[in-house]
This record gives structure tokens, sequence and C-alpha cells, in this order.
């Protein structure tokens, strides 16, 4: 069977990916996000998410019978793709763009054995309640934003200002579980549904 490397420095990727049940290395994979002039959101996320599982592959040589996993996670709004904040200023230019209104959050993986590389993109639309100026500030001094696509979590302090989600919550924190699966599954990799129940 073919051994599961996860090309992220992403925790939640991580706890996601131990959720299914199926054992993986972690592997680095730092690679270069800036846009494409004129990209369209699934093909930067999905080229993203390519590129990490790419590069996590030939971080591991002559690895042989390894499966490589990336995955990128892009905030879209009026066709804006907000990656993770650079500053404070730019964190609250985040936040009051998605207030009182849905955005989209775009969720790619990729997974590579060498020879082919398949892709699954996962759109999900979430809803926020309106955020004020102090709210915005004092979520930004929490230190939650600084290292999530759009400015915010899901999964943390940021679920106070989500009144609605329609699509797959794993793919908002950074990794679709079903879709991720089926992509191991199609790899060879089984996950718990393979496992007998005790
Ligand atoms: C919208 C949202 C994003 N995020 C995170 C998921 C991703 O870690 C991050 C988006 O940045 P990414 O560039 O997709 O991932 P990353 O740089 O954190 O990790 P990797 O090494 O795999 O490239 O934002 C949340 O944790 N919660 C949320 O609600």
């Amino acid at each position: 069977m073919n051994s599961l490397y996860l090309a992220s420095g992403s925790p939640r990727r991580r706890e996601l990916l131990t959720q299914i049940g199926v054992p993986f290395t972690v592997v680095s994979a730092a690679i270069d996000e800036t846009p494409l002039t004129n990209e369209s959101p699934v093909s930067y996320v999905e080229r993203l998410a390519r590129a990490k599982a790419a590069a996590g592959f030939a971080a591991l040589g002559e690895t042989s019978g390894a499966c490589v996993l990336g995955a990128d996670t892009a905030v879209i709004v009026d066709g804006q793709i907000l990656g993770k904040p650079v500053d404070q200023a730019d964190g609250l230019a985040m936040l009051l763009a998605l207030s009182g209104r849905e955005h989209e959050v775009l969720t790619a993986v990729a997974l590579t054995d060498g020879q082919r590389c398949d892709t699954r993109c996962v759109s999900s639309r979430v809803l926020f309640r309106g955020i004020s100026v102090e709210e915005a500030t004092s979520y930004w001094h929490s230190g939650e934003p600084q290292d999530k696509a759009g400015g915010y979590a899901i999964q943390g302090l940021g679920s106070v200002f989500v009144a609605g989600l329609n699509g797959s919550y794993s793919a908002v924190v950074g990794l679709p579980v079903c879709e991720t699966a089926q992509l191991l599954g199609q790899f060879g990799i089984p996950c718990w549904q393979n496992l007998t129940a005790r």
C-alpha cells in the first residue's frame, strides 16, 4: 500500500486528516501563493493545492510508494481572492468586507503519486452577521485571524460572526474530509470505512 504524506504546515489540516483515521507523515512544502494575472479563484486554489503536493513529493526524493496530499483555502468576495491578512489594516479591511453578507470559501485538495495528480475543489457559502470596527479590532488582537484565509477561523472565536453555512464545515477549516477520503480511496489508501467495527 502507498504511504501517505501531508504537504502542509497547517495544524488544522493535520487534525482533520487524523480525524479520518489514515496514518500519514507531514512533509514541508513552502510555495509562492501569489495569484496569477486574471486567474479564476477555482484555478488559483487548484493550482496551489497541486503545487504543494508536487513540492512535497519533490522534497521526499527517492521515497518509493509515496502519495502526497496538498490543499489550499481561499475566501472569495466580490470576485476578489482573500488570502491571509498581511497586517492589521489588511485584516480589518477583510473582516469589514465580509460583514453582514455572504461569501464563498474555496478549498482544493490535490493528491499525487508522482505519476498522476488528481484534485477536488469544494465551494462553501458562509453568511456573516454585521461586524463593527471595534469588534473587528478586538478580534484582530486575539491573534486568531493572522494565519487564516479571509482573516477569520470558523472553528475558533470567529464562529461568533457566522450566521449560516451552506457547504462543508471541514472544507472551510482547511480540508474537506469527505472529498479527501474519496480521493485517497482512488489512490488505494483506505480510511476508516475500510476498517471493521469492533
Ligand atoms: C476560512 C478559514 C481558513 N482557515 C485556515 C485554513 C488554512 O490553514 C488557512 C489558509 O491558508 P492556506 O494557504 O490554504 O494554508 P496554510 O498556509 O495555513 O497551510 P499549508 O502549509 O497547507 O499551505 O486558513 C481556518 O483555519 N479557518 C477558517 O475558517
